[in-house]
This record gives structure tokens, sequence and C-alpha cells, in this order.
């Protein structure tokens, strides 16, 4: 399975990502994440934030997901993925692609604004540090219209959306899907 999540920098992407991952892995379902920032400094150096560079950035890291998924690995694509066009071409080109979008308020994340990004938005257009191509202040952003999973990480606590990712995730693994553990089979879980 790929999760594709989409949203904005600050909507709680690599927090969410990682505890879905270690509540999953409890359960035996093996996840990597393919984080966007993580990725981009190993496999995207020479691509900036232009929309041709998010869209080839997309979709290399589609790929690697989709071989992580056919050994049997849940790949969560941890990245902005501001394109419906490019998220679509995912969906049909891949195995069981499922689209989580991580909504949050540009006031919330104007106040998290954990890495100092938004703020150089309101800079003068003339100052050296001003961003002019934040995704949701200045660059493009489609709101997808029917992802699989809609959360608003402005609303909810961590918790409670980490365990709506997860649970969705669960949902969604095909009954013969490979645990961790040699013995265990995902059947057997539905006692729980
Ligand atoms: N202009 C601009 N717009 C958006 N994001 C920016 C920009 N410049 C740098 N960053 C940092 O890059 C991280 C997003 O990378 P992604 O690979 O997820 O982006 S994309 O899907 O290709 O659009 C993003 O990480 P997150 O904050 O985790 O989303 C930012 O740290
Ligand atoms: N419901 C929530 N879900 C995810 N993160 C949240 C939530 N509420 C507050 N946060 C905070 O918002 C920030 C999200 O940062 P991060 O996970 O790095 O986002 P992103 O990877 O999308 O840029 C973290 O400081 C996190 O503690």
């Amino acid at each position: 399975m790929i999760i594709q999540f989409c949203g904005l920098s600050g909507a709680g992407k690599t927090t969410l990502a990682t505890g879905v991952k270690n509540q999953l892995s409890e359960k035996g379902v093996r996840v990597e994440i393919i984080d966007g920032d993580l990725y981009r400094s190993k496999l995207g150096k020479d691509l900036g934030f232009s929309k041709a560079d998010r869209q080839e950035n997309i979709r290399r890291l589609g790929f690697l997901a989709s071989r992580f998924s056919a050994h049997g690995i849940v790949s969560i694509m941890s990245v902005i993925n501001p394109y419906e066009e490019i998220r679509t071409e995912l969906v049909n080109s891949y195995e069981n692609v499922k689209t989580i979008y991580l909504d949050c308020s540009l006031e919330t994340l104007f106040q998290r604004d954990t890495k100092g990004l938004y703020k150089r938005t309101l800079l003068p257009e003339d100052h050296p540090d001003k961003l002019k191509n934040l995704t949701g202040v200045n660059d493009q952003f489609d709101r997808p219209d029917c992802p699989d999973l809609y959360i608003n990480t402005g609303l909810k606590t961590i918790s409670e959306c980490t365990d709506d990712i997860a649970g969705f995730v669960l949902q969604n693994l095909d009954s013969d899907f490979p645990l961790r553990s040699e013995t265990m089979h995902f059947k057997g879980l539905s006692n729980e």
C-alpha cells in the first residue's frame, strides 16, 4: 500500500507519519516513511520548488514507494504533494494508492511556523530572505476533491490524528498482507 499524504508545510506530515509508523510497527506492519525533506537531500538534490521540479520529485518518490510497497512495506509519502494532476497520476500508475489530505488553516500554520518559512513570506518584496513560492501562501496548492481520508490537524490532537490514520491503513490492508513475524497474518488480528 502507498499512502500519499498531501498537506502544507507544518500541517503535521512528519509528526503523523512517525506516529503511524510506530503504531503499525507494534502490530507487525512494516512501514517506510518517504519524507520530502530527507529524500530531497538524498535523491533530489537537483530539484528545487518550481512546478516542474515538484512534479518530478513526486514522480521519483512515487516510483520508490511502489517498490517498497511491492515488497509488503506500507510506504508513507510524507510530502506536500500539491498538484491534483500528479496525485491522480500516482493513483493510476500504481496499485493500492490512498490519498490522505492533512488540512490545516493558514492561521494555525502561521502560528506554528516551526521552520520559520511562513514569516519569510511576509518580508518586503526586495528582502533577500523573502520566500516567494511557499506552497499555499504564494504558490499553488490544489485541495484534493475527494481524498480517501480527510484530517484537519488544527482541530484534532496528534494522538487522534495518528489513531485515525493508523486505523485507516489497517482497514485497507489486504487480508493476506505479510506481517513482520512470518507466523502472523493480518487475518490473525481480526479477533482484537
Ligand atoms: N518554497 C517552498 N515551498 C514548500 N516547501 C519548501 C519550500 N522551500 C523549502 N521547503 C521545504 O521543503 C519541504 C517540502 O518538500 P516536498 O518534497 O514535500 O515538496 S513538494 O511535494 O515537492 O512540493 C518542506 O518540508 P515540510 O515543512 O515538512 O513540508 C519545507 O521544509
Ligand atoms: N494534530 C496535529 N497533528 C500533527 N502535528 C500537530 C498537530 N497539532 C499540533 N501539531 C504540531 O505541528 C507541527 C507539525 O510539524 P511537522 O510534523 O514537521 O509538519 P510537516 O512535516 O507537515 O511540515 C509539530 O510541531 C506538531 O507538534
